[in-house]
């Protein structure tokens, strides 16, 4: 869907603006063009660009500077293509060591510059298609299922992707939301745009309106430099809130407005800036209640929620569980070179009828400490066996006020995990069951940065 990747074309000849519009939009590209590099800086300051076309000799700002700006004040990570006559090729190839991606000379074949953009094109879908992968490579996630309602998922994650309708996907922790998300992402006609996922639980107020909106240079102590923000970067894709009940009021009415009118204003400017993203947002909460009690705008909720998507837990799928069970023995088998080739039948009895209160990711988690702990091909229970600490009478602890007991268990805790796992965050936050991120922030705030690698 070249469509959705946005072309700026800058050049002071409107014969040459007209020309590369016509043939540009005829392969398919959304193109917008601009007179002079000032008036380009106006137009990207409404709508994200990720490829300007620049001439370089041009009354008031020439290419070169406009390039600078691009880069150092603007996003470095906007491509630019420099157009030049023959007169300054030199300039034109000198300008790559400033950033440029390539260059084209006019008097050419227009097909060349129309591979330069194609070259842009494929790299950026790649960048994009390469972090969904990331999360989610094909083979990751068991996208199939024995169970009427999950099966119902998945036949809507196929209805629901071709549309832009706002999705809410909701249930417990751990039922696969994200996984569901993504799914409808890379099935959607955005699939080769970005998917950007944001945990609005992660964020204090201030800091997720950074995130989601952007920051102009000096709108707030710290904001030291201009930010893009991820409402814009999704621009032709796919935006994922994740617990999206958690987020703030302000923040609420702020996402309502541009939900409304499709623009963002970064904070600490007034321009409005066009933004084109689906938005995907998922919630462990009953949103409603949240509406009732009045945590949450009843306005955004409906907003939000024009097609909502329930995963069922784990303990309402129970059909699943086997597979699910071979599915992540032989993705760990595979991730440790392991040579697991069957599991203990007892073993196999218990994690089938386990409740699961934490869904797959407490599935996947317990297949992954066993697939570790495990040293012959057979994977066995035996292994579940922790030590047990018994507080001897002796060793009772005094009485403490419960916010320095709290600390105090959350210290020894977490400094236990971290040597079991060697130090390693990753790992750790993952037998804990929480994110890297909620670990990291434990540690600085219990002052336990000498535990992590
Ligand atoms: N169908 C699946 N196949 C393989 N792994 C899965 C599947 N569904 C979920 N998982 C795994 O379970 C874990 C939890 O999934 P995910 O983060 O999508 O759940 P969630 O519902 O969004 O959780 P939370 O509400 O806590 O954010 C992840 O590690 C994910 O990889």
């Amino acid at each position: 869907m070249t469509g959705l990747f946005k072309i700026l074309i800058v050049d002071d000849d409107a014969d040459y603006r007209e020309t590369y519009k016509m043939l540009l939009k005829r392969k398919g590209y959304n193109i917008e063009a601009a007179c002079s590099a000032e008036e380009a800086l106006n137009v990207m300051d409404k709508e994200f660009y990720p490829l300007i076309i620049t001439d370089i000799m041009m009354p008031g700002k020439d290419g070169v500077s406009f390039l600078r700006e691009v880069k150092d004040l603007y996003d470095k990570n906007v491509e630019v293509i420099m157009v030049t006559g023959y007169g300054s090729i030199e300039t034109a190839v000198q300008t790559m060591k400033m950033g440029a991606f390539g260059y084209f000379i006019k008097s050419h074949n227009p097909e060349e510059l129309i591979l330069e953009i194609e070259k842009v094109y494929k790299i950026f879908s790649l960048q994009n298609i390469n972090k969904i992968n990331k999360n989610n490579e094909k083979g990751r996630h068991l996208c199939t299922s024995k169970n009427k309602k999950m099966q119902k998922v998945f036949e809507m994650v196929e209805l629901v992707a071709a549309s832009n309708s706002n999705v809410l996907i909701t249930g417990e922790s751990g039922v696969g939301k994200e996984i569901i998300a993504h799914l409808i992402h890379e099935k959607s006609p955005r699939a080769q745009m970005p998917f950007i996922p944001i945990n609005c639980q992660y964020f204090s107020a201030g800091l997720i309106e950074s995130e989601l909106f952007g920051h102009e240079k000096g709108a707030f102590t710290g904001a030291a430099s201009r930010r893009i923000g991820h409402l814009e970067e999704a621009n032709g894709g796919t935006i994922f809130l994740d617990e999206i009940g958690d987020m703030e009021e302000n923040t609420q009415v702020k996402l309502l407005r541009v939900l409304e009118t499709k623009k963002i204003e970064r904070i600490g400017s007034n321009k409005l800036i066009d933004v084109d993203f689906r938005l995907v947002s998922a919630t462990n909460k009953d949103l409603g209640k949240s509406v009732l009690s009045g945590r949450f705008r009843e306005d955004l909720y409906y907003r939000i929620n024009t097609i909502e998507i329930k995963v069922p837990p784990l303990r309402e799928r129970r059909e699943d569980i086997e597979d699910l069970i071979y599915f992540f023995i032989n993705r760990f088998n595979m991730e440790m070179g392991k040579g697991i080739k069957t599991i203990d039948e007892d073993t196999k009895a218990y994690l089938l009828d386990y409740k699961y209160p934490g869904n797959i990711r407490e599935l996947k988690n317990i297949i992954e400490r066993l697939v570790v702990l495990s040293n012959g091909g057979v994977l066995k229970a035996e292994m579940f066996k922790t030590e047990k600490i018994n507080v001897n009478e002796n060793e009772k602890e005094n009485i403490t006020p419960y916010k320095e007991a709290k600390q105090n268990f959350e210290k020894r805790y977490i400094i236990q995990v971290l040597k079991e796992c060697q130090n390693n965050i990753t790992h750790a936050a993952n037998i804990m069951e929480i994110s890297r991120r909620q670990l990291f922030n434990k540690i600085i705030e219990l002052d336990l940065k000498e535990y992590i690698k």
